[in-house]
């Protein structure tokens, strides 16, 4: 079973508006759409392979957003790994390095404070070509991959766990 979530914009932007976006920004927003909409998917379809039957996708606004929801549902006892998928493309400002540097200690920390996997699949590119290389690409499609290290993370702790091995999470 797989069931979506994502946040209601109080304030929703008149239609108008949205179509009078830049033609450039636009395109870029929708190629950042389309890489996360395949990277997704193929994260949940390798995932299923694997044997994972139950799937939660919560959509975040941004990369920045990944730790607070992920450590969220890491502690809600509910999942064996929470994978946190974004991409990142650097822009004329530091602000790509912001986002990188929030996304990846707040994940690491999601994790290890949870004991619940909280896997990095966060695409840091300097380029929108490299994102789209990686996400269904020449590259390859590394939200299958952020899907094996997720259940092999998880089944190694469950087994530690049954074990006495490992601390129990939360
Ligand atoms: N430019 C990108 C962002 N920026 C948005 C931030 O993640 C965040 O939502 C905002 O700063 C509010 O806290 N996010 C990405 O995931 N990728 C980008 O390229
Ligand atoms: C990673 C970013 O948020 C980036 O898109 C910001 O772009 P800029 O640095 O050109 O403002």
């Amino acid at each position: 079973m797989m069931a979506a979530h994502s946040g209601r914009l109080v304030a929703a932007p008149a239609q108008g508006q949205a179509a009078a976006a830049a033609p450039a920004r636009r395109r870029a927003a929708l190629a950042v759409r389309a890489a996360g909409k395949a990277y997704e998917g193929s994260l949940v379809g390798t995932g299923m392979k694997f044997g994972v039957v139950d799937v939660d996708v919560a959509w975040v606004p941004g990369s920045f957003e990944l730790p607070v929801v992920a450590k969220a549902m890491a502690k809600g006892g509910k999942y064996d790994a929470v994978v946190a998928i974004g991409v990142v493309v650097r822009g004329d400002t530091t602000h790509y390095d912001a986002v990188v540097g929030g996304a990846t200690s707040g994940v690491l920390n999601a994790s290890t404070d949870s004991g619940v996997p909280v896997i990095f699949g966060v695409l840091t590119c300097d380029t929108m070509e490299q994102a789209l290389d990686r996400a269904g690409g020449k590259v390859g499609n590394k939200g299958g991959e952020a899907a094996v290290t997720a259940v092999e993370t998880g089944s190694l702790l469950r087994q530690l766990r049954g074990e006495g091995k490992a601390a129990q999470p939360w």
